[in-house]
């Protein structure tokens, strides 16, 4: 085991009758990386993680938490998760603070310690100046909020997030976001759900695009796009003699069109191919009037390795 490694696992499978819903899962995660496993409704996310969390007995395959086997009988491992399911756990009538209270008394936190860390939970999810409301009247994303600042109480090294943003409003969303992205940078290990790109290009060091029960692929956003073979494409608007020659001769250049004032040029990586296809085109008396850069976003990979969509 890697000496920072917060989380092993697998060979995961489990088996609803006869529907398989986890054939074959496995991925590791370090100590202040977050983990995106990413797919559509039904791929098998919310199986996967319960059964690393400790909530649903698996059929076969293993689960360490910091180095130890993990399963529902063990109590060792499931004071090192901190686990936020979809559904919200809370109490309507008690208030933010209240619930609170109540879940750090199920942790066995003492009353002074419990005290501290419920204002600094209510600090990490935004919510300090809510702190004596109750939670009917809470928005449904400042509830959700809540339930992620539930599942901190105990400073988890590793948290399980289902889908933490799902049917939320935007100001929770980028909040939920903002305190997932602190608590990855104070060496939390993160296990992020979702079936939002955006999310998993934004938060996730590492994605596993999970379809079917099994992982087809996993890697960073650079990684899984360079696997399947997409390319970036740079778009340059100018004015001027012919460029496209002196584009082709580039050796970072894959390809270059051109056609009324507007180059494409297909690059590996954009971010490094850029200066050189600028100062090919400067060269060549071109004037430069507009570029834009295109990089493909993992709704293509998980096209291109699925056959479908991310959303139906
Ligand atoms: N308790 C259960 N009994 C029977 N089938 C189940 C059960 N839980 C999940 N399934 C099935 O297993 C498959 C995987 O479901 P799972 O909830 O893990 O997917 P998911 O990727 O989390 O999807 P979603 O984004 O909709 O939550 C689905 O076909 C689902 O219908």
């Amino acid at each position: 085991m890697a000496q920072d490694e917060i989380l092993r696992c697998h060979e995961l499978r489990k088996a609803f009758g006869d529907l398989v819903a986890v054939a074959d899962v496995g991925f590791a995660i370090a100590a202040g990386e977050t983990y995106g496993l990413l797919g559509p409704n039904g791929a098998g996310k919310t199986t996967t993680i319960s059964m690393i969390a400790g909530i649903l007995d698996r059929d076969g395959g293993e689960v360490l938490v910091c180095g130890r086997p993990h399963g529902p009988s063990s109590t060792w491992g499931k004071r090192r998760i901190g686990y936020v399911p979809q559904e919200l756990a809370l109490y309507p009538d008690l208030t933010a603070r209240e619930n609170l209270r109540f879940f750090a008394r199920l942790h066995g936190l003492g009353r002074a310690e419990a005290r501290r860390r419920i204002d600094e939970v209510l600090a990490v999810v935004g919510l300090t100046g809510r702190a004596e409301d109750a939670v009917k009247e809470f928005s449904g994303g400042m509830k959700r909020r809540l339930n992620l600042g539930v599942g901190l109480l105990h400073r988890p090294p590793l948290l399980i997030l289902d889908e933490p943003t799902a049917g939320v409003d935007p100001q929770s969303r980028n909040a939920i976001l903002e305190s997932v992205a602190a608590l990855a940078g104070e060496g939390t290990a993160i296990l992020y759900t979702t079936h939002y790109m955006e999310e998993a290009e934004r938060l996730c060091d590492r994605i596993g695009i999970l379809d079917l029960g099994r992982i087809r692929a996993e890697g960073t956003r650079r990684e899984l796009v360079a696997l399947v073979g997409e390319l970036d494409r740079i778009t340059l608007t100018v004015e001027g003699p012919r460029v496209v020659p002196s584009l082709q001769a580039l050796p970072e250049v894959r390809a270059a069109t051109g056609h009324e004032g507007r180059v494409e040029v297909m690059v590996e990586d954009a971010g490094r191919a850029l200066p050189r296809v600028l100062g090919a085109a400067t060269d060549a008396g071109v004037t430069v009037r507009a570029v834009e850069v295109h990089e493909p976003n993992l709704e293509s990979v998980f096209l291109h390795l699925t056959g479908k969509a991310l959303r139906d």
